[in-house]
């Protein structure tokens, strides 16, 4: 049984090379106003997730605060999935991902305020290959646009630009996919496969606009080539691509094989280089406040 009144709040000091003071302080004080018992844990990068695991069963917090990035919100998500735990996003991270999926706004306030709302939501959580992904997750080239961002020292939106070109240049792309689900195998290739729990990378590119993430079932989606027109309607809420531009599978199960070696990335984590992917839907689910559009538009 969780306290109601104890909530705990996770904040990564590192994420986003942002100043966490800025958002720890109106929280302790909401926290005061609405009479919430607070507790703040610090990530130090080292064994987190047993000493969060240790918090949850010594106070019982009906709702867990993360002011971090994505990787600390996946953290926090091992430790609460199926149960009653809410998770309220305050995003603090390089490129938020899960939070401009959710259309968070912008402003702490408000932030703060869906982060303590009612209106929550179940959630998806998928298992790749035995790691948790709750956003998207591809084979090809974005990833390794990951893994040659994680290596060059600029952070942030300008770094990505700087590796998008030699990335781009350099790739070994098209790929060839067989994708196998419960209705068969499919060959196809292409220069990304995604995986995608959710609707939109942290960009802003809405890649999967059909998709739900609260519908027991993810979408495996394969871009054939780089068409900037196609490209550029990414940036619509709801996208109408061309066939011939991505092809995409909606299913529960799925294991994704190719004849070479490909870069691979979950929830803008690099993973390595792999030619096997087996994807399942949990069977336990995530419980996340969320706008109310969001909730709205997933529900009806
Ligand atoms: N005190 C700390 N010192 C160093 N590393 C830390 C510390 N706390 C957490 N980490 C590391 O931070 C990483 C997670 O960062 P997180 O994803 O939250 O932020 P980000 O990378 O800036 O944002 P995003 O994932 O949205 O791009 C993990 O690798 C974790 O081990």
């Amino acid at each position: 049984m969780n306290s109601e009144n104890n909530i705990l709040l996770v904040v990564n000091p590192i994420s986003g090379d942002s100043e966490k003071s800025t958002i720890i302080t109106p929280i302790i004080a909401e926290a005061e106003n609405r009479n919430f018992n607070l507790k703040i844990y610090e990530t130090s990068g080292e064994k987190d997730k047993e000493a969060i695991d240790s918090i949850i069963k010594d106070i019982k917090p009906s709702r867990i605060l993360v002011a971090g990035g994505d990787g600390t919100i996946s953290l926090v998500a091992q430790c609460i999935l199926g149960t009653e735990i809410c998770l309220g996003i305050i995003p603090a991270g390089s490129a938020n991902g899960i939070a401009v999926n959710f259309n968070l706004p912008q402003t702490l306030p408000e932030q703060i305020e869906i982060a303590l709302s009612d209106c929550t939501m179940n959630i998806d959580a998928l298992y790749i290959n035995d790691h948790l992904c709750l956003h998207i997750a591809d084979l090809g080239i974005n990833a390794e646009l990951i893994k040659n961002y994680e290596t060059f020292g600029v952070r942030g939106k300008l770094g990505y630009f700087l590796q998008s070109i030699p990335t781009i240049l350099n790739s070994d792309s098209p790929y060839h996919f067989s994708i196998e689900t419960k209705d068969g195998v499919v060959e196809d290739s292409g220069i990304l496969l995604a995986i995608a729990n959710a609707n939109k990378f942290g960009t802003g590119a809405t890649i999967n606009p059909s998709g739900k993430m609260n519908d027991g079932k993810f979408e495996v989606l394969i871009f054939k080539n780089l068409d900037f027109i196609e490209i550029f309607k990414t940036m619509g809420d709801q996208p109408d691509m061309s066939s011939d531009f991505v092809h995409s599978i909606s299913t529960d199960n799925a294991i994704i094989r190719s004849t070479t070696k490909i870069p691979f990335q979950i929830d803008g984590e690099f993973i390595g280089e792999i030619n096997e992917v087996t994807v399942s839907v949990a069977r336990e689910k995530l419980l996340v406040a969320l706008p109310e559009k969001f909730c709205k538009l997933h529900l009806s």
